[in-house]
């Protein structure tokens, strides 16, 4: 499974909200879980957004994970995000 696997093959997708403070290492994580490597971050402005595949019960899942700088959580990118993740 990777990147590479056929659209055709996903039987779920899923869409994840990641949620904190400010500085509280969101940005680490989704860049972790997405290439898992440590990488060196800026304040998000907006948010950040990957795809990643998972894979449990034998199902192959689509993750859509957002970042949201939750410091405009109420700001009209989140609110977009929020939206965009339902
Ligand atoms: N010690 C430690 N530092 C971490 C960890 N995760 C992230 N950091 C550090 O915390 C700082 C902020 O990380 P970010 O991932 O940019 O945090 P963020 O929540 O995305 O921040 P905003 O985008 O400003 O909301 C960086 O200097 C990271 O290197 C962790 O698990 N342990
Ligand atoms: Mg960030």
């Amino acid at each position: 499974m990777g990147q590479h696997e056929s659209k055709s093959s996903v039987e779920a997708r899923v869409q994840v909200l990641l949620l904190g403070l400010d500085n509280a290492g969101k940005s680490t994580l989704l860049y972790k879980m997405k290439h898992n490597v440590g990488v060196s971050t800026v304040p998000t402005i907006g948010f950040n957004v990957e795809m990643l595949d998972a894979r449990k019960n034998r199902k192959n899942i689509s993750v859509t994970v957002w970042d949201v700088d939750s410091s405009n959580l109420f700001a009209p990118t989140a609110n977009l995000a929020v939206i965009l993740c339902k």
